[in-house]
C-alpha cells in the first residue's frame, strides 16, 4: 500500500487507529480454547468487529512465535484473512528486526513477500546496511524505532551523541539512506512532548505511535504535537481494545473501545481540514 492510499483511507474512515493484535492465549475468552485455532478465531472476531473503525492492524510477532508452529500458522491465517477480505487495511509486522544485509533481506522477504505485510518495525542499532535491504522493497514501509514508549528508552535513545540525542541522530541519519521515502518511525505516545523536536527533523513522515490506553499516553497530546497536513500518525492500542472483555461479548466490547478512540480521532481530524 502506498502512503497516499493510507492517507486516503484515514480521511475516508476518519480514523488513524491501528489495532494491535497482541493475542495471548492466557487472556482470550475461555470458550475460544475449544476451537481448532483459538488465536485465529480470536483475531478473526476482532477484525470482523473493528475493521470499519481502524486503518491498520499490528500483530506483534512475539505473541505468535511464543506458540511455535501453531502461532506461526495462526499469524499466516490472520494475514491471509486480512489481505483477502480487507486489502484496504495497512498491516504492520511488529517484529523489531534488523541484521547484517543478507540476513535483513531474508527477514524482509519473510514478512513482505511470504506473509504479505505492508510494513515491519525495525531496530536501527546496526545501521545503514541493516536497514536498506528493507527499504529496497517497492511500496513496503520500514518503521524504524526512534523514541520508544518504555522507561528503558532513556537508557540510550535520549543520550547525547556528538551533541545530539541518539534518537535524533537516528531520524536525521536514516533520511540519508537509499529509498528513505519508505521510512516511518516509532515514537511512543508516552513521549508526546518530544514530538515538536521530532517534527523539526521529519516534518512529513508517518509516525507509528503506540502507548495510548494501557501505557497511559494521551491521544490529544500526540495529535497536538505530532499531526501534519497529511495526518502523519498511526496511533496503536492493543490491550486497551482487544481485552476490553474476556467474556462472550469480547468482540463487541473491543469495537466499543475502538469506536471511542475513532470518535476522538474524527474530532482531531476536523482540525486539519
Ligand atoms: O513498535 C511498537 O509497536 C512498540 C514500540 C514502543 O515504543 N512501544 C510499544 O508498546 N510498542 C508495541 O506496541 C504495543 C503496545 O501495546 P498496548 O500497550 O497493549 O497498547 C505492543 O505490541 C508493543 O510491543
Amino acid at each position: 500500500m502506498t502512503t497516499k492510499e493510507l492517507v486516503a483511507q484515514i480521511r475516508k474512515k476518519k480514523s488513524f487507529l491501528c489495532i494491535g493484535l497482541d493475542t495471548d492465549v492466557d487472556k482470550i475468552p475461555q470458550h475460544l480454547l475449544e476451537e481448532e485455532d483459538p488465536i485465529f478465531s480470536f483475531n478473526k472476531a476482532i477484525i470482523d468487529a473493528t475493521h470499519h473503525l481502524c486503518v491498520a492492524y499490528k500483530p506483534n510477532i512475539a505473541f505468535y512465535e511464543a506458540y511455535g508452529i501453531k502461532g506461526w500458522k495462526a499469524l499466516e491465517k490472520t494475514m491471509k484473512y486480512l489481505n483477502d477480505n480487507h486489502p484496504e487495511i495497512f498491516t504492520i509486522a511488529d517484529a523489531k528486526r534488523g541484521d547484517i544485509g543478507n540476513t535483513s533481506t531474508r527477514y524482509a522477504k519473510a514478512f513482505f513477500e511470504h506473509m504479505g505485510f505492508d510494513s515491519i518495525t525495525i531496530a536501527p542499532y546496526m545501521g545503514k546496511d541493516s536497514v536498506e535491504p528493507f527499504l529496497a522493497f517497492h511500496d513496503k514501509h520500514t518503521i524504524l524505532l526512534a523514541l520508544t514508549s518504555n522507561e528503558g528508552a532513556y537508557d540510550f535513545q535520549t543520550k547525547l551523541v556528538e551533541g545530539k540525542e541518539l534518537y535524533k541522530q537516528v531520524l536525521a541519519t536514516s533520511k540519508t539512506y537509499k529509498n528513505s521515502e519508505n521510512l516511518m518511525y516509532v515514537v511512543g505516545a508516552t513521549k508526546a512532548s518530544f514530538l515538536t523536536g521530532i517534527r523539526e527533523i521529519v516534518p512529513e513522515s508517518f509516525l507509528l505511535v503506540p502507548g495510548v490506553g494501557a501505557q497511559g499516553g494521551s491521544l490529544e497530546e500526540v495529535c497536538h504535537y505530532g499531526m501534519t497536513k497529511n495526518i502523519g500518525l498511526l496511533v496503536n492500542s492493543s490491550r486497551g481494545i482487544i481485552y476490553a472483555s474476556n467474556k462472550k461479548d469480547f468482540a463487541e466490547a473491543a469495537a466499543e473501545k475502538a469506536e471511542e478512540l475513532q470518535n476522538q480521532m474524527a474530532q482531531e481530524l476536523q482540525k486539519t481540514n
